[in-house]
């Protein structure tokens, strides 16, 4: 880290702190009163008014202390309250306060009665505090301040900061334009707006930088910090109108995220992917060799859905790029859908429906049946098959499953040896097979002639699975009573106009591509999918990533962690090893997982590294991507 002669000036409020200590306090004396929500909100204003200096800094003081009615033993409780308000990042960066504490001032107008014993903490001394001091009245009440300090005056920081004369680059870090005005007046080399815990428009709009955080402020000066990269940095891109809770969980975490109600092609996508981290997608997006190719920072593929086939998994692999899934969070949905689906085809409702949208009234009992003791066959025994089978069963339906893989059945389902068994025995075939390619077309003129006459077929699972042309010819022979179909060989990007060969036929449902789409499905998943990215850039673990070594790890205090993805080559973890015994590092813990084409080393050291180890690291050969977390 580069040491440079600079003096690093604080503001307290909603800078080192989250909070303004004076509507912490006000929270506190009116608790209980009456009035005391439009005492808040009044003094909160009238902290605004001041920050952003649309009145004079005296008057917003002289008013707030008015309204306040507070008492000295008040202020004990309030430095308990915001000692755990700390900003999270300052929180997390104590070391940078312990190494450079010479060098750090706090210049605020709060007060120095709730500042300093804060800030102590942080190894700024009182006399590196410059702040107000309250005037108490004999009993112990807050009457006033003292009016002789600078700080309580109208750009009191610019006088402030003048007569502490400082040597050297004086940066100023703080949330409001009155941090800003020393930079204005010359006074201060730079203004840091910082919009950890509130973003001031007038403050970011004037700033030099506008830091997110301190890991920012730190990163930009290259000085000591928690992680080494600042998470506000870490772009990710979400398309595909993914659940807002994705966007949410993902920004709280300090990440930049965007969000893309649609999906897009490989041309769009390969520019748009430039400078991407994370991208998250669901089943229509494409990530080809081509998008990956482009993809120059690329980290972490995110599916927030079950299928992961729309991903190149072995290219992304080569290129180190980790791909998480959400395999459960949508199956219930499906299941339901899928019951649904049974019975309305059963009971012909689709088709009885239609006619008296068009003003037919057809009351009949014509190929209309209860469900109950009728035969389902299941293809495909796996999360959803499963679920299904249970449902099922408990309607009263006889459950019989084909699955490639041996599984064991649940309650009384039938497992049946090949698939022409399952399907010349069932009323209802329902597929639940996975997106693996070498299913394409699995159900086609042979399989649907091995079908009972009459009975139904659901595919809720992919397109090209089912012969499309061949259904066709079923339905329209009345070799197969009647379909529900959720997905096609083809389908568009973005929602509007669509064909397919079985629009018009009776008795067919066609839904598109919805059986996963449920307010509870896509909230499972928008915290699912965001914690296994979390988890893999904040600490390296890859645990359920689905083509890549799997490492669970614990987050390590006090150590630094290198994560080194490499092509598996002999020699390599000795090659690694070489070179961190050459720069003296001392391993506190290290985690190898490997398969066929990667390994993935995870290295955990006890001190601070010198850059050229991370040169060094980067450099040995076949090294496909090397990361330093903290
Ligand atoms: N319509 C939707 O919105 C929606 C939602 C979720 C899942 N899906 C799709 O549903 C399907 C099933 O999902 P899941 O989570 O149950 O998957 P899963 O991987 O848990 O189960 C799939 C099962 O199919 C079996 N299988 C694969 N090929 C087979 C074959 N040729 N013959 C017999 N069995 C075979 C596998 O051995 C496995 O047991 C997937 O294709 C998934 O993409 C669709
Ligand atoms: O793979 C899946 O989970 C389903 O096909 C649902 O995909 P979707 O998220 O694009 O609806």
């Amino acid at each position: 880290m580069v040491e440079v002669a600079r003096k690093y000036v604080f503001d307290f409020d909603s800078t080192l702190t989250q909070v303004e200590a004076l509507d912490v306090l006000a929270e506190m004396t009116l608790q209980g009163k009456s009035n005391k929500d439009e005492v808040v909100a009044e003094i909160q204003h009238i902290t605004n008014l001041g920050i952003d200096g649309e009145i004079s800094f005296t008057e917003s003081l002289e008013k707030r202390i008015k309204l306040l009615d507070a008492h000295r033993d008040d202020l004990d409780r309030l430095v308990t309250e915001l000692r755990k308000k700390i900003s999270k990042s300052i929180a997390a960066n104590k070391e940078f306060f312990d190494k450079f504490s010479d060098d750090i001032y706090v210049i605020s107008c709060g007060f120095k009665e709730f500042i300093d014993p804060i800030v102590a903490e942080y190894n700024i001394p009182p006399d590196r505090v410059y702040a107000n001091t309250f005037k108490f009245d004999e009993d112990g009440n807050i009457v006033g301040f003292d009016e002789t300090n600078v700080l309580a005056t109208h750009n009191g920081k610019i006088e402030c900061l003048k007569r502490l004369d400082l040597d050297g680059e004086v940066q100023v870090i703080g949330d409001g334009y009155s941090d800003y005005v020393m930079r204005e007046a010359g006074i201060a080399d730079k203004f840091f707006a910082y919009t950890e815990n509130v973003h001031r428009e007038k403050a970011a709009n004037n700033a030099d930088h506008v830091a997110p955080n301190l890991d920012e402020f730190l990163f930009v000066n290259d000085l000591p910090r928690n992680i080494s990269y600042p998470k506000n940095r870490i772009k990710i891109l979400l398309l595909e109108n993914v659940h807002h809770d994705a966007f949410e969980n993902l920004s709280e975490d300090g990440f930049s995220v965007e969000l893309v109600k649609h999906s897009l092609t490989e041309e769009e996508l390969v520019e748009k992917v430039k400078g991407i981290h994370v991208l998250g997608i669901r089943s229509k997006t494409q990530v080809t060799p081509k998008v990956l190719d482009a993809a120059d920072k690329l980290l972490v593929v995110g599916a927030f859905c079950i299928g992961t086939k729309q991903i190149d998994l072995e290219y992304a692999k080569k290129r180190g790029v980790v791909v998480f899934n959400a395999p459960y969070s949508n199956t219930r949905s499906v299941v339901e859908m899928a019951i649904g689906q049974i019975i309305m085809l059963m009971r012909n409702i689709f088709t009885r429906s239609t006619e008296l949208h068009q003003g037919q009234w057809n009351k009949t009992a014509a190929n209309a049946h209860e469900v109950r003791g009728k035969n389902l066959g299941i293809v495909g025994y796996g999360n959803i098959g499963k679920q299904l089978s249970v449902l099922a069963e408990a309607l009263g339906m006889k459950v019989y499953y084909y699955d490639i893989e041996d599984k064991l059945a649940l309650g009384n389902a039938r497992k049946c040896d090949t698939l022409e068994d399952l399907l010349s025995v069932s009323d209802v075939v329902s597929l639940h097979i996975d997106d693996n390619k070498a299913n394409k077309n699995f159900i086609g003129e042979r399989e649907i002639n091995q079908m009972r006459d009459g009975a139904h077929l659901i595919n809720l699972s992919r397109g090209f699975v089912v012969d499309i042309p061949a259904l066709v010819d079923a339905l329209k022979s009345g070799k197969i009573g009647g379909a529900a179909i959720d997905v096609y060989p083809t389908e568009p990007r973005i929602n509007g106009a669509f064909e397919t060969e079985l629009q018009g036929l009776p008795n067919v449902i066609l839904t598109p591509h919805i059986g996963g789409s449920t307010q509870e499905a896509q909230k499972d998943i928008a915290s699912f999918v965001p914690n296994k990215i979390m988890n893999y850039i904040n600490s390296g673990n890859t645990v359920d990533a689905v083509n890549f070594p799997n490492i669970r790890l614990p987050k390590q205090q006090n150590a630094h962690r290198f994560l080194h993805i490499h092509k598996n080559v002999p020699g390599i973890m000795a090659h690694i090893n070489e070179v961190l015994a050459k720069y003296d590092m001392n391993i506190t813990g290290q985690y190898l997982s490997t398969d066929s084409d990667v390994g993935y080393v995870i290295t955990d050291i006890d001190k601070d590294y010198d850059k050229e180890v991370m040169k060094a690291l980067r450099n040995v050969e076949h090294t496909i991507k090397f990361r330093v977390l903290y």
